[in-house]
């Protein structure tokens, strides 16, 4: 059946197959099966590999079934059980009666490996995989070894709900509701709402108490076909990923903006939207979006057509925020500035991509002596390893938890100097006030670490940098539970005087009942009147041109 061996050869690359899934199967020539129904195959059973790969050790069928690879009993199980059109294959092929013989034992499995995980019914189990949450498992279980992961040792995660900004250059919160959810059920908690058991039946949605004009919906509600949504009324956009723009508080004494790494533009347009409602008059802050890529910089400028914030933003396509010489217009107008650089997206929660795929052992190394002489032979010894697959990390995808330790601390050691080297040419600006510096990433390195030097570098102190203190936060980040480590900054920091900017940092964690991704945002204020002199600091090190990223993990 070509759709389950063309699926089979791609679930796990080869050493020479580099790219995500999606460009794996759409790049592959030898396909006999429709790309599209491979590659939904393929994307399905991925999300669904450590759960299946239980199932289908402990029903033994690799063992039962000796023809059947371990890629091939994944997919087969997957249609067969979790499929509501089943095997895609004749009722009398070998393969599917190779696996529907054994599926009493197969369900039964499932259900085992349903409850061990918590949940009462498959479509609970459905959504929470459905929505990456299985795959953030495994990658926030680096230290777990596969087995406990497996086990289901890590304690249940929360789903990720769907959030939606209401843009308020276009509408409003009120008439959003009147309209695209009218008929909607408020649900008062954000935990009520995540109970898929609840949510399923009903429509739900939930008003966030942090930020102002977003909203939460259930995991799997669909309003991308709503005209609110087509016509840039709503914007999907994850909580965490509203906080800096919300955090940067923007006035009209502010003078203009820059969104340093603006690109695809979820912050830009919130900050347009913020600055078009704080505006007075005529004196609106205008927002400089720069954006390195100009591919990325396309995808940007669409978005900004798409809110309706054209009038607030000027798109700098292909600009190096580096190469902005501060003292030269723009920049140096500037008094607001929101840096959102590149980073290793580990706090992504994976919607979309899946990065690993576990498959089942086939751990016996004998088959089991046979009376026909064709069968004498041993059969090949197997590894009794699980078999994970490395998966190949695009820049712009989210590192994940299986990546060599060497690889990763060498990356972040060079993603958190990048990022450092950002923030000090943003305190550079002449006329800049206020900077918040945010990642998606979980890691300490791209986080506390990189706030801790910037306030110890030498241009912070002339020019009179410090945190934004919890207490002179705009009041939702000021009510915001979850702050920054503070044994993180005290590991890099000179003076050891850290409580308070650990307490100024602002973390969000995946998987909680917060339902945010994981992220991380901390901002920077001055009040001096000093100017930079002409030459800038930057141009007085002598520093190696930094050729950057080329790409950026979004934090959408
Ligand atoms: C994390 S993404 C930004 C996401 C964006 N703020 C949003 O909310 O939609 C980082 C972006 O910065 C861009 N970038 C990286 N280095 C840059 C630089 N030196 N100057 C300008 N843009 C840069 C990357 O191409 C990428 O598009």
């Amino acid at each position: 059946m070509s759709l389950y061996h063309d699926a089979a050869a791609l679930l796990v690359p080869g050493s020479d197959q580099a790219g995500t899934l999606k460009s794996r199967v759409f790049n592959c020539k030898d396909l006999k099966s429709p790309p599209k129904q491979v590659y939904a195959l393929l994307s399905e059973a991925s999300r669904w590999s450590s759960v299946l790969s239980e199932v289908v050790e402990k029903s033994q069928l690799l063992q039962l079934e000796r023809k059947l690879s371990p890629s091939l009993a994944l997919l087969l199980v997957h249609d067969l059980l979790l499929n509501k059109r089943g095997i895609s294959a004749p009722a009398s092929h070998p393969l599917r009666t190779s696996v529907e013989k054994h599926k009493a034992r197969l369900a039964a499995e499932l259900t085992k490996a349903r409850l061990k995980r918590g949940f009462i019914s498959i479509e609970d189990l459905r959504v929470y995989v459905e929505t990456g949450n299985i795959q953030t498992d495994h990658q926030g279980s680096a230290s777990l070894s596969h087995n406990e992961d497996r086990a289901g040792v890590a304690a249940r995660r929360w789903p990720h709900p769907r959030w939606v900004r209401v843009n308020t250059i276009k509408t409003s919160l009120d008439e959003q509701l009147r309209t695209t959810f009218a008929g909607y059920k408020h649900s008062s908690s954000l935990e009520q709402l995540l109970d898929v058991t609840t949510s399923r039946t009903e429509k739900l949605l939930h008003i966030d108490k942090h930020i102002p004009n977003l909203l939460a919906l259930p995991p799997l509600t669909d309003v991308s076909k709503t005209p609110a949504y087509t016509n840039g009324l709503i914007i999907f956009q994850d909580k965490a990923s509203c906080f800096p723009a919300y955090l940067l508080d923007v006035k009209p004494e502010d003078g203009n903006c820059m969104d340093a790494c603006a690109a695809p533009g979820n912050k830009t347009t919130h900050l347009a939207a913020i600055a078009d409602q704080r505006g007075v008059g005529g004196s609106k802050p205008q927002i400089y979006a720069c954006e390195r890529d100009k591919t990325r910089a396309l995808t940007l400028q669409q978005m900004v057509r798409i809110a309706g914030a054209e009038n607030h933003v000027t798109i700098k396509a292909g600009q190096d925020f580096l190469r902005m010489e501060s003292s030269q217009p723009p920049s140096d107008g500037v008094g607001a500035l929101l840096l959102d650089p590149s980073c290793s997206g580990s706090g992504i929660v994976g919607r979309d991509e899946v990065s690993e795929v576990i498959l089942p052992r086939s751990e016996l190394t004998y088959v089991p002596q046979s009376r026909s002489k064709k069968r004498k032979r041993k059969a090949p010894v197997e590894a009794s390893q699980p078999i994970v697959e490395t998966p190949v990390v695009p820049e712009e995808t989210p590192l994940n938890g299986d990546d060599s330790s060497d690889r990763l601390s060498t990356r972040l050691a060079a993603l958190s100097a990048f990022q450092l080297k950002l923030l000090l040419h943003a305190f550079e600006f002449p006329k800049a006030r206020k900077i918040t510096y945010s990642t998606c990433s979980v890691y300490l390195q791209e986080n506390e670490h990189v706030v801790t030097k910037a306030l110890e570098s030498p241009i912070a102190k002339k020019r009179g940098w410090r945190i934004l203190q919890r207490d002179q936060q705009i009041s939702g980040m000021k009510a915001w539970e979850i702050r920054g480590n503070s044994q993180a900054c005290r590991e890099v920091s000179e003076t050891g005087d850290v409580d308070q900017v650990a307490e100024a940092c602002i973390r969000c964690e995946k998987g909680t009942k917060e339902g945010t991704q994981g992220f991380f945002v901390a901002a920077f204020i001055r009040d001096g009147k000093e100017q930079v002199p002409q030459k800038s600091l930057e141009e007085e090190e002598e520093e190696e041109d930094w050729g950057g990223f080329s790409d950026g993990s979004y934090s959408l």
